[in-house]
């Protein structure tokens, strides 16, 4: 007979819920470190009690082994309904079956490899951007210029040359919906969309500028006899069942939105996080800056690159261990089920923190230290495979995994090249786990242009890490 899970009583009445509001990483870490891998937290509120499962052979119970009962949590599914529509990120069942089958074909490799020129591409324009800025000696905001990439490289990955045309319009709406999405996560009571309260106003309306460009460029590429360009949005359009159906034009606007909110974000938390490692740890800047310097000297790479540059791998795996872009999803029982000899009850809130698991340190010697080289010369071929998940796993893992690391990869080549990124000192950097791990507040460095030289690194800056909010409860 399967026991009940033990785990902190929290405030009386209240239980874990204002911890979770303040502080929801740390509360689910401090769950784990004195109560073991299966923790129960109670609280006030229909989602609780909510469990936390923090061991790799939990997370693959959960997501792999017994994923069919295990789909995810309603609440959270609505918020990206509110977003994106039906799409990948938040259907289940037969219909998610189906559009995964339908939009795999524009995640094959070849089709992904062919992006790696835009990332280069864009990557450049803003390094141009950052050569100005150095020479006036201004402050760039990482978290910004991290965004503004990754949505451009998205961008132009969906929508090829359409996307220049509307880039500004869409830029603009992309940030006030995720804004707004944002904010409906966090609550976790909200005013339905229709009610014509200012915030609703502005995500509506963003909404529709975005609609109205996609459904456009949807139309025009129906319409066109042409050759059309090689992008995610004609792969999208052009996928088929066996029996010759394939995407309605709903489906495909829906899962165009749904690439552009799940595949920039998370890149640009990635990134930014990255940055913030490297910017801390210069002599691991001084080894990726040699690698980095040897192989590519003062030419762009391309993606043939990326093999002769392990260490650089090492670095961006390090730096989704540490601060992974999505560092928490849930999911919701259909049945009552059993992990690891503890009851977890049908209809309950389970969540699971790659944050979590990947500082357990039964899993992971010197956990909070950044350390590529432990990804070096097949030291991770003994790990458990679910004891470093950033992407998920099981059936529902990322469609986009091998763009974003590939992305992530020629972004931070191309920096580390060219600039020595520096945070200013002294100001805090908080994680804000929400759609992914953002930070409080922007992180904000200067630039030093490089002239190739991998010993002529400053000193680290002080910062101050801390505490992260609930993404999902009340205000
Ligand atoms: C560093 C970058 C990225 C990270 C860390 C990341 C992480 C994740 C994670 C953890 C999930 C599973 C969520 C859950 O199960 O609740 C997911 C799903 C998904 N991601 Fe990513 N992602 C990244 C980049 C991308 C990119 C570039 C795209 C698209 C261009 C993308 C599209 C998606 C989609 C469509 C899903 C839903 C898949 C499904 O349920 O079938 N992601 N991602």
């Amino acid at each position: 007979m399967a026991r009940q899970a033990p785990g902190p009583r929290g405030e009386p009445i209240l239980g874990n819920a204002r911890r979770f509001q303040k502080d929801i990483l740390t509360a689910l870490q401090e769950g784990r470190r004195e109560h073991g891998d299966v923790v129960r937290f109670v609280g006030i509120g229909p989602l609780f009690p909510v469990f936390l499962v923090a061991g790799p052979e939990g997370i693959k119970h959960v997501l792999q082994d017994k994923h069919q009962i295990y789909p995810k949590t309603p609440f959270v599914s609505d918020r990206w309904r509110a977003l994106v529509g039906d799409g990948l990120i938040c259907s289940e069942g037969d219909f998610w079956r189906r559009q995964r089958r339908l939009a795999q074909p524009a995640f094959h490799r070849q089709l992904i490899t062919s992006f790696g020129q835009v990332m280069v591409d864009t990557t450049e324009e803003m390094l141009g951007e950052w050569d100005r800025s150095e020479r006036s000696g201004a402050t760039v905001d990482i978290t910004s210029e991290m965004t503004r990439l990754a949505l451009g490289v998205l961008g132009q990955a969906l929508f090829a040359a359409n996307w220049r045309a509307d880039a500004k319009v869409m830029e603009h709406a992309v940030h006030v919906a995720i804004g707004e999405a944002y904010r409906k996560f966090e609550k976790f009571v909200s005013l339905p969309e229709w009610v014509p309260t200012p915030a609703n106003r502005k995500f509506r309306e963003a909404k529709a500028d975005l609609d109205k460009i996609i459904y456009r460029v949807i139309r025009d590429r129906q319409a066109d006899k042409g050759e059309h360009p090689n992008d995610l949005l004609e792969s999208l359009m052009l996928a088929t069942e066996d029996d010759g159906t394939g995407m309605t034009v709903e489906q495909v606007r829906n899962e165009v939105m749904t690439f552009m909110f799940g595949g920039h974000e998370t890149v640009a938390s990635g990134l930014t996080w990255a940055l913030f490692l490297l910017s801390r740890h210069p002599e691991v800047t001084r080894k990726l800056m040699s690698e980095v310097d040897a192989v590519l000297g003062d030419r762009q790479p391309t993606v043939d690159d990326l093999a002769a540059m392990p260490y650089l791998e090492c670095v961006v795996r390090e730096s989704l261990r540490l601060y992974p872009p999505v560092s928490l999803i849930s999911r919701t029982p259909t049945e009552d089920d059993e992990i690891a000899g503890y009851h977890v009850p049908k209809g309950s809130m389970v969540l699971l923190s790659a944050f979590v698991t990947h500082r357990h340190p039964e899993h992971w010697p010197n956990p909070e230290g950044f350390d590529p080289d432990r990804w070096a010369d097949g030291k991770a071929d003994g790990r458990h495979r679910y004891s470093w998940w950033p992407f998920s796993g099981g059936p529902r893992k990322c469609i986009g995994d091998a763009f974003g690391l590939m992305e992530m990869q020629l972004v931070i080549a191309m920096i580390v090249s060219r600039f020595q990124v520096s945070l200013i000192p002294g100001q805090p950097v908080l994680p804000r786990p929400g759609l992914t791990l953002g930070q409080q507040e922007p992180v904000l460095a200067t630039l030093t242009k490089r002239s190739v030289r991998a010993d002529a690194v400053p000193a680290p800056v002080p910062v101050e890490p801390v505490a992260a909010r609930c993404p999902v409860m009340h205000d």
